[in-house]
């Protein structure tokens, strides 16, 4: 296989469908005819040599009626050719394929390989094959695959099977009725194969990785074609990796103080939501952060009984000139929380907005005014909004933002003049002037309250710490996500994670990411 397209600085590049077309056009004019379609099956069929190796049982191949069943039907023929039995189902009128195509499915049809009719797979309950390749559709898919269509039944066929019989299946470039740039099946209606592993051409997609994309992909493998490296432009996203993050907190100076850490002020914690401030409050602590406040809205509790080192007072007290206020977590809409937000946005260095601070946002004219008057005068914002809140903000639907997180967070950041969060499965970080991130850890037991309210305080805590807000947004989105992600793996399991476990374990993720990248010890203990 090529390795992932096409250097180490873009091992983790994502680009949309557009980009994916020019650097193919690019591509294609310094190769020979069929030379990437020929690299596609290549590319497949050493997968499943190497990784599913189902000598016992037939390899089921689909292939429809673009490119994409081009390459699945190159990748039947080099399997048939290499001994495996293979079945193709042809679900395409030949007549319309392209050049390359046409000649795998020459080659294909003088093969060993067997082809069977739709109607076949239909009526077989019961198939005895080892592994589906998907080679309907790919980033050429125009329209949904509706359910009742002829598309929509074989893949829901096949997606029933798969589970019943524990079948794997390998998508080609994108699973078949997933929108490669958004990551949501196309249409309403929609239907879409799920994959176990998706084996991506070129470069890596966005739609792999967020909204629905990492459900239907599963496990995400690139190959690069040998494209060669000089018709990559820039890439548009990133996925975020644990290298992404070294040196970003300088290691901590023998001659320091809990000044030489920042301070973080919470405010939030109104009446029946204090919970929700002092989660957020002691994600700082936990994430080093060298002095932390709660201001409260309605009644300041004298400490918190589970973190004494938390100072908590009333929040129209406390002076954010210095300080990185972290607004919204149990924030309540008063007239009182919007002049606070007001005065956070004038005086904080730094801002974390979260949750109720992002509707007064939504709502408010001169809000908005003073936020973008923050980029002005170079002070950091990192908003947090989940798709509903992000909905308010631009004044469209969930939906819509869900349709297109992607764009949505570009949006938010252009609008806002802030390094945006917006949450969900496949969080994206977003800036108006570096490449949109994905991050790429955590998974769904982080679906309980009070998550949310840890990662402002994360967010906080690094800002506090004079980290680049983008790079605060995208490391704490990372650590909240890597936290989760041990948890499930060595404690909890994916249901029944609560957000007070999530701190202590991000505690452990960062000292882990700071001892990998650290200088060695001044002294070693001596042997006896
Ligand atoms: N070109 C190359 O050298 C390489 C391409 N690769 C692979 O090619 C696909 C993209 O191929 P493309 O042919 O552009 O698109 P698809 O295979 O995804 O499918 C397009 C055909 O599907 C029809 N279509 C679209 N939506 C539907 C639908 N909902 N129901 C039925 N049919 C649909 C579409 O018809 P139109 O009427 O819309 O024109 C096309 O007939 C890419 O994903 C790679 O797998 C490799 O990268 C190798 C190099
Ligand atoms: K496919």
């Amino acid at each position: 296989m090529n390795p992932a397209a096409p250097s180490n600085s873009f091992t983790h590049a994502l680009y949309r469908k557009a980009e994916i077309r020019a650097i193919e056009a690019a591509a294609i004019a310094d190769l020979p005819a069929g030379e990437l379609m020929r690299a596609a099956g290549k590319a497949a069929s050493e997968l499943v040599q190497t990784k599913f190796t189902p000598r016992d049982g037939a390899i089921l191949i689909l292939a429809g009626p673009g490119d994409n069943g081009g390459d699945a039907l190159e990748t039947g023929q080099l399997l048939a050719a290499r001994g495996y039995t293979v079945d193709i189902a042809l679900c395409a009128d030949s007549l319309l394929y392209s050049a390359a195509a046409n000649l795998s499915l020459q080659q294909a049809r003088a093969s060993r390989a067997t082809f069977i009719s739709l109607e076949q797979i239909l009526e077989n309950q019961a198939p005895a094959y080892a592994l589906v390749i998907d080679g309907l559709f790919g980033i050429g898919l125009s329209r949904a695959i509706t359910a009742d269509s002829v598309f929509g039944q074989l893949i829901q066929h096949i997606n029933q099977l798969a589970e019943k019989f524990a079948i794997p299946i390998l998508a080609l470039d994108v699973p078949s009725g997933l929108d490669a740039d958004t990551g949501q099946v196309i249409g309403p209606q929609g239907v879409a194969i799920e994959a176990n592993t998706t084996l991506s051409f070129i470069a890596d997609k966005v739609g792999l990785h967020t909204a629905a994309g990492r459900d239907y992909a599963g496990r995400v493998l690139i190959d690069s074609l040998g494209v060669a490296d000089n018709h990559f432009p820039p890439p548009s996203g990133i996925l975020s990796h644990a290298a992404m993050f070294a040196g970003l907190l300088p290691a901590r100076r023998l001659d320091s103080h809990k000044g030489s850490y920042g301070e973080v002020m919470v405010i939030g914690g109104a009446h029946g939501m204090m919970g929700a401030a002092i989660l957020a409050a002691s994600a700082a602590l936990y994430c080093g952060a060298g002095r932390v406040y709660v201001g409260f809205i309605d009644a300041a509790p004298a400490y918190d009984a589970q973190h004494p080192e938390l100072m908590c007072r009333m929040a129209a007290e406390l002076d954010f000139s210095k300080a990185c206020v972290v607004i919204g977590p149990g924030l309540g809409n008063s007239e009182l929380t919007a002049s606070l937000l007001a005065r956070a946005l004038q005086q904080a260095p730094y801002v974390v907005i979260d949750a109720d601070a992002l509707n007064l946002i939504a709502s408010s004219a001169p809000l908005r005014a003073l936020l973008l008057a923050r980029s002005q005068s170079l002070k950091s914002s990192i908003m947090t909004p989940h798709p509903l809140e992000a909905a308010r903000l631009l004044g469209i639907s969930t939906a819509q933002v869900q349709a297109d997180r992607w764009q949505a967070a570009l949006d938010l950041a252009s609008q806002f003049q802030a390094t945006i969060i917006l949450k969900g499965a496949g969080s994206i970080i977003a800036t108006s002037q570096q490449p949109l991130c994905i991050n790429t850890s955590g998974n769904p037991a982080l679906a309980s309250g009070g998550t949310g309210d840890v990662l402002a305080g994360v967010c906080g805590a690094l800002l506090a710490q004079q980290m680049a807000a983008n790079d605060a947004a995208r490391m704490a989105v990372w650590l909240h996500g890597c936290a989760a992600d041990q948890l499930v793996e060595h404690a909890c399991d994916a249901i029944g994670l609560t957000a007070s476990e999530l701190i202590p374990a991000i505690r452990n993720c960062l000292n882990q990411q700071q001892k990998k990248h650290s200088k060695p010890q001044r002294f070693q203990p001596l042997s006896k």
